[in-house]
């Protein structure tokens, strides 16, 4: 009898970096910065990729180039969607517009709070973009603000009054209410108490185990010590910038 046996399928690829650099250009001081170079990984679907480095390794700026909020100066990071693949490092705005609408995330400890809009709808808004009804939307919000902890009295105040660690929570729970396919993590879990870290933690393993893809930055990398497939390292890159910098 011929035993066949066959190797474990590879998740389908959502995002396949290669070669991809970036750098600032600091006028002021006539010097380029680097951030970081020729970066390469593949990412799969239901894949958690831990970024590591020490303090100005890159690591936010890599999380910002994927998500086009910097051009790299050289390199693809392709995204493969289900019509397609589409080239993060040179794609129009426009269509970087919509994948951001309804398929990358990008969730960090800051919450830009607009003036005069609930905390609740503030959270519910992503599900009433996506056409859910609008009760059924806050009632979805009022959960996910509850799981992270905000107190029930806040649900229809302003979150430009909330202390930090309750702006985040709300953050958290708009960013993480619509499973997106790809979400990229920066310190998420910076000033968040226990309970609310475990909320977080809980809301990955059940977004990872649906498929969406993660790379995270994160202060206290045990938090998520379950959910990590691999890690990527950044070294600083030093670099003599100066013919008077170098070494005799
Ligand atoms: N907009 C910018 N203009 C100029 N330089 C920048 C800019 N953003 C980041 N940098 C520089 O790029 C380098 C990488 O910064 P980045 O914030 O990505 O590091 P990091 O690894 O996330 O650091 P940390 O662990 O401290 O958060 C740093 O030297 C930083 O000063």
């Amino acid at each position: 009898m011929n035993a066949h046996v066959s190797a474990p399928q590879a998740p389908a690829l959502v995002l396949r970096v290669e070669g991809l650099s970036k750098q600032f250009e600091m006028h002021h001081l006539k010097r380029t910065l680097f951030a970081f170079e020729n970066i390469g990984f593949d990412l799969g679907e239901g894949e958690f990729i831990l970024l590591k480095g020490e303090n100005g390794a890159g690591k936010s700026t890599l999380l910002r180039t994927l998500y086009r909020s910097y051009l790299p100066r050289a390199g693809h990071a392709y995204y493969h969607t289900k019509e397609g693949v589409i080239d993060l490092a040179s794609a129009a705005d426009v269509d970087i517009a919509v994948l951001r609408r309804r398929e990358i995330g990008f969730v960090t400890q800051f919450l830009n709070a607009r003036p005069r809009v609930a905390a609740e709808e503030i959270v519910a808004e992503p599900l009433r973009l996506a056409g859910m009804p609008h009760g059924q939307a806050l009632a979805e919000a009022r959960r996910w603000l509850a799981a992270f902890g905000v107190k029930p009295q806040l649900w229809p105040a302003y979150p430009s009054t909330f202390s930090g660690g309750e702006q985040q929570k709300v953050n958290l729970a708009r960013a993480l209410i619509l499973p997106q396919r790809l979400l990229l993590l920066d310190e998420p879990t910076a000033s968040l108490d226990r309970s609310a870290r475990r909320a977080l933690v809980e809301r990955l393993a059940e977004l990872k185990a649906s498929g969406v893809a993660m790379i995270g930055v994160f202060h206290h990398p045990e938090d998520v010590a379950g959910l990590i497939d691999r890690e990527i390292q950044l070294e600083t890159i030093r670099i003599a910038d100066e013919p008077d910098d170098v070494a005799e």
